[in-house]
């Protein structure tokens, strides 16, 4: 993915970001997911005083986009923490392997991040195929 995607994504996750409803953790949570088709869909992570009810911004953004009519996408970029690179949790890899979402972009800021393959961080998943066993 050419560098400068990779950075309009990074600044999506940063505006939705900077909409999260954190007051409970206060770690504000923005990402940004990209449709095959070039369409990105924006999340950010929304709590709750009922602290498991609380959302991930992954999956509100994978939420939007699916509700939107679209099943492929090409990545999505994460933002939390300006200090470190921000890691989806293991829910929100369930959630991004059943869309197959390729590769992941966990930043700690517009201008620094790591990229992922869902296989590195989600080897040897569940797959629906074993559902029919
Ligand atoms: O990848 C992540 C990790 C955490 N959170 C949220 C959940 C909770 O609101 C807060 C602290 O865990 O960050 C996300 O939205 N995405």
């Amino acid at each position: 993915m050419k560098a400068e995607v990779i950075q309009s994504l990074l600044e999506k996750a940063e505006e939705a970001r900077k909409k999260s409803y954190s007051p409970y953790s206060r770690y504000p949570v923005g990402a940004a997911l990209m449709a095959k088709d070039g369409t990105i869909y924006a999340g950010c992570n929304v709590e709750n005083v009922s602290y498991g009810a609380a959302l991930c911004a992954e999956r509100n953004a994978l939420g939007s986009a699916v509700a939107d009519g679209q099943r492929d996408f090409t990545a999505i970029a994460i933002i939390g923490s300006h200090e470190d690179y921000t890691m989806p949790c293991g829910i929100c890899r369930q959630v991004l392997s059943e869309f197959h979402v390729p590769l992941i972009i966990c930043g700690n800021s517009s201008k620094d991040y790591r990229t992922y393959t869902l296989e590195e961080l989600f080897p040897s998943s569940f797959r629906a195929e074993e559902l029919k066993h």
